[in-house]
């Protein structure tokens, strides 16, 4: 029988475990502390941090959202980040993306305090993460990560195809099925035979954006399949990369899309706030 993997439950039975830490922390003199940075009016940005500063609050961890405008200048918002870098009681930094297109991505993430880069994309970061050296760790991958563990599926020994190269999933979700022994290959929009390629896949994570590109046909049966598409059908409704009706069948385990990897997204980030606060409290 298909497992249809929880995301908002897993979510939500890790931050219930959170709160322990939260408290002990603030037992300690230690309140965690979030900056989150929004540049413009995108809309859905808007929705990812309003939730991160719920969901921060809903733990007792001290949130700061800095809303700037889309017309800001790079200059500008390194300045906010160095204030930022700067502010003890202040964990973890994210500058919540896509950016406008008149700001350097790469620029603003190499200017944030690679201790404080609570989204794991610092170069720093990502070297840690490669090198196997523990480290913050992209959310989304991260959440990935728990998903597999909290429903008992052991990346070792299994191979593993993830379509997407990303900075922000495709990237690091490999490394991370590299450390836990997975033989892992990335494949992406100029791999040849694609599906031939997902068809030997015990475990396939789909991150390309573009709605059930994944149907039955380019699955292993028995495999696990992590959606983490969230895109729009011809009814505007939102579904993954996965053709979820079609696929769910032949798969063993599986997340839908909403309600798979998306809620992992802003646990992970709380849990790693956390972390970061731990480490500030244990000097
Ligand atoms: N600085 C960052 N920017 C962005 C990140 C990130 O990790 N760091 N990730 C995404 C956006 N994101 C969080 O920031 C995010 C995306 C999706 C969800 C989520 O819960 N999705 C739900 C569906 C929501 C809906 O109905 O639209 C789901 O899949 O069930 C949470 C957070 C890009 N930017």
């Amino acid at each position: 029988m298909t497992v249809t993997i929880d995301g908002k439950l897993t979510a939500a039975n890790l931050m219930t475990e959170l709160q322990d830490r939260v408290r002990a922390l603030k037992e300690r003199g230690t309140t965690p502390g979030l900056a989150v940075i929004l540049v413009g009016d995108d809309s859905a940005s808007a929705i990812y941090v309003r939730n991160k500063e719920r969901r921060a609050a809903d733990l007792g961890i001290y949130s700061e959202v800095i809303r700037l405008p889309d017309t800001i200048s790079q200059t500008a918002l390194i300045d906010e980040i160095n204030r930022l870098n700067q502010t003890p009681t202040i964990d973890g930094i994210l500058v919540q993306l896509p950016l406008p297109a008149h700001i350097d991505e790469t620029a603003i993430i190499n200017a944030i305090n690679p201790d404080k880069d609570v989204d794991g994309f610092h170069p720093v970061n990502v070297g840690r993460l490669w090198t196997n050296q523990p480290g913050i760790v992209a959310s989304t991958p991260f959440g990935i990560m728990q998903l597999l563990k909290a429903y008992d599926i052991d990346p070792e020994g299994k191979r593993a195809v993830i379509v997407g190269r990303s900075n922000i999933v495709g990237r690091p979700m490999a490394a991370l099925l590299l450390n836990q022994h997975a033989t892992v290959t990335i494949a992406h929009s100029r791999t040849k035979d694609l599906f031939e390629l997902t068809k030997t896949a015990d475990i396939l994570v789909v991150a390309t954006g573009q709605a059930k590109m994944i149907t039955a046909a380019a699955v292993k049966p028995g495999a696990v399949v992590i959606d983490v598409g969230m895109d729009r059908d011809e009814n505007n409704k939102l579904v993954g990369d996965v053709d979820f009706d079609a696929v769910a069948p032949i798969a063993s385990a599986i997340t839908p899309v909403p309600g798979g990897v998306g809620p992992m997204t802003i646990a992970s980030l709380m849990i790693q706030t956390v972390a970061l606060a731990e480490a500030r409290a244990n000097g």
